[in-house]
């Protein structure tokens, strides 16, 4: 298999309910495609069924041996100091090593052996990439990772993504809400609408993005356009 993802006829149903019709959809080695649709589009769905998280998800998916998700909350457990929770699951006898190894790429070793509780959202985030990193994915899956954050702090989890990811060269699907942010990030950007990819968009610009580049504009108002939003109206 050349490519690093391989979905065909993906399909998901709740009830009478068709998220996803018939989904195919593939990523290159190291390539970083972003997701966008509306809300209600399927795209949780679809990275769920990805992850081989949903048994119920029909269809033919090939993948990495090794992947890792981050989803829009942390997920960390509270108990567990933070070095412990990049970890998790790994066997070993190296493994705070390899979590301090990982938190210091995401800029967080001094925090390794606090509680998330005493975290900060960004910081949190930062330790739930960290997590991810430490499995050295050939697949990375990012379901809205910066959702939650404010304005500064998503910028600059945006950055440090983009330099991971330049850094690691793992294959990237990442669901977003936000056009600027498929821009900044993505090789390409597909559209998911009406339970398949109906539009994809190559992201031919040089990084770092500008957003204020010309082709940047146009691309961006071909994007909400795509997803049916008047380019006056910011987010969804
Ligand atoms: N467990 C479930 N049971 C019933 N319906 C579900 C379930 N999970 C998802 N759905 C439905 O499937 C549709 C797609 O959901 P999904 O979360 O994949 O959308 P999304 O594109 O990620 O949306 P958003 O951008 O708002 O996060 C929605 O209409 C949702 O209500």
């Amino acid at each position: 298999m050349t490519n690093s993802v391989q979905v065909r006829r993906a399909g998901r149903h709740f009830k009478d309910h068709v998220v996803l019709k018939d989904v195919d959809l593939d990523i290159a080695p190291g390539e970083f495609v972003a997701l966008i649709g509306q809300s209600g589009s399927g795209k949780s769905t679809l990275l769920r069924a990805i992850a081989g998280l949903d048994p119920e998800a029909t269809g033919d998916y090939a993948k990495p041996d090794r992947h890792a998700i981050v989803f829009q909350e942390h997920r960390l457990l509270p108990w567990s100091r933070v070095w412990r929770n990049v970890t998790l699951g790994l066997t070993g006898t190296d493994l705070r090593q390899r979590a301090l190894r990982a938190l210091s790429e995401v800029g967080l070793t001094a925090h390794a052996d606090a509680y998330p509780g005493t975290l900060s959202g960004g910081e949190s985030q930062r330790v739930a990439l960290a997590r991810a990193l430490v499995r050295t994915p050939g697949l990375l899956l990012l379901d809205e990772p910066f959702g939650a954050l404010d304005a500064l702090t998503r910028l600059k989890a945006q950055a440090l993504v983009a330099q991971l990811w330049a850094e690691h060269q793992p294959a990237v699907l990442l669901v977003t809400h936000d056009v600027e942010e498929a821009l900044l990030l993505a090789d390409r950007v597909l559209l998911l609408a009406d339970g398949h990819i109906a539009e994809s968009y190559d992201v031919d610009l040089p990084r770092p993005r500008q957003i204020g580049h010309p082709r940047f504009v146009a691309l961006r108002r071909q994007l909400l356009a795509g997803l049916g939003v008047a380019e006056t109206e910011e987010e969804l």
